[in-house]
């Protein structure tokens, strides 16, 4: 049965239209919720931890700011965006003392809740509404009057209400432009996990570093080599993401559709499916974020080693001085 999708015409926002709605922390996300609902015309506050460096840029673009005590206090839906590895003793520290019963409380990602690593009184509502998608693109979309397709879900309705004002809040951000679906927290969870694990983040930045290293090592330059393995991965991923696998098929040689079909086959095997499906294993069993949280709390040694070795990779090198010369890919500035 396909799912029911969720579009403008079919979402109200009037459940939150007279709420306020917090939005803790300014980054990826955060700012984009902040500035997208705002543009939609609802009420919305940024808490910030105090001394936070994003206080002038949230002011900037016309936010108002409040600290995270003062504005889980004020407002009826607290939306928390800050890493998910940090949310924990925020929410312990400075939201749950605040949220009193009938408030809502709302993630852009299930990890804390799923794992059990929050767990909110039983008299306040719970949901997540998850654009899928980073969120300096979710603000640039809805900025250029497109939209994101998002998925919501609810774990607890205290209110009654809680669907109906995720539904708007999905809304709010310019989800319902492009279809929203409902979802739960242990299904968006582990989705969101697989996906940037093995297609989204790990799979293509992998796949393209392996395909760079391949030609460089066999004696290619280095800058045919980032065109060709990583620029153009774009300018395909635009066909498919405009017209499937078929569109962009019809904008290719036969000669490159026809090594496509036979060697395709040969980098991404049944073995790689295989591993794929052990990877989402170890997301199910909650044994990938013991790993993470364990980096985390050591000050994330592995993870800022993987940053070192990259930042001096030939790939990152070559490549920031070939998009230095294309300022129409670097002339949209990241907000924050
Ligand atoms: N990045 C994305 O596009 C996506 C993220 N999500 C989810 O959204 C949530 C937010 O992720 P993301 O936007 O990447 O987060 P960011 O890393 O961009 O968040 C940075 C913000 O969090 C604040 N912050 C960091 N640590 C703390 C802390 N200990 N106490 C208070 N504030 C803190 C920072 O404050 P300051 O300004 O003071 O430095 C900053 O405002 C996560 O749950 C993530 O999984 C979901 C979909 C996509
Ligand atoms: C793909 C990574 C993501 O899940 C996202 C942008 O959707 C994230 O956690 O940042
Ligand atoms: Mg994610
Ligand atoms: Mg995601």
């Amino acid at each position: 049965m396909a799912a029911k999708m969720y579009y403008d015409k079919d979402v109200a926002l009037t459940p939150i239209e007279d709420k306020l709605i917090a939005i803790i922390g300014y980054g990826s996300q955060a700012h984009a919720h902040a500035q997208n609902l705002r543009d939609s015309g609802l009420n919305v506050v940024v808490g910030l931890r105090d001394g936070s460096s994003s206080k002038a840029k949230a002011e900037q673009a016309g936010l108002r700011v409040a600290s995270i005590e003062d504005a889980v206090k004020e407002a009826d839906v607290v939306m928390l965006l800050i890493p998910d590895e940090n949310q924990p003793k925020t929410y312990t520290e400075s939201i749950e003392p605040h949220l009193s019963a009938g408030k809502a409380l709302a993630f852009g990602h299930g990890f804390n809740i799923h794992f059990g690593r929050i767990k909110p009184p039983a008299d306040v509502d719970v949901f997540l509404v998850a654009p899928k998608g980073p969120g300096h693109m979710l603000r640039r979309v809805y900025a250029d009057g497109a939209g994101m397709p998002s998925i919501f879900a609810v774990e607890q309705n205290a209110s009654g209400n809680a669907r109906e004002i995720a539904l708007a809040y999905a809304r709010g951000i310019g989800g319902t432009r492009a279809g929203v679906l409902e979802t739960t927290f242990k299904e968006e969870t582990e989705t969101d996990l697989f996906g940037e694990q093995s297609v989204l983040c790990g799979g293509v930045t992998h796949l393209i570093q392996a395909g760079f290293e391949t030609l460089v090592e066999a004696g290619y330059q280095p800058e045919i080599a980032y065109f060709e393995t990583l620029h153009e991965v774009k300018l395909i991923v635009d066909l498919i993401y405009e017209k499937g696998f078929e569109g962009m098929r019809h904008s290719i040689s036969n000669t490159a559709e026809f090594g496509d079909y036979v060697t395709g086959p040969r980098i991404i095997t049944a073995d790689t499916k295989a591993t794929m499906k052990d990877v989402l294993t170890d997301i199910q069993s909650g044994k990938f974020a013991e790993k993470f949280i364990a980096d985390a709390e050591s000050g994330f040694p592995y993870m800022n080693e993987q940053r070192g070795k990259m930042r001096t990779h030939t790939l990152e090198v070559v490549g920031k001085e070939l998009r230095d010369q294309m300022p129409f890919i670097t002339k949209k500035e990241l907000e924050v």
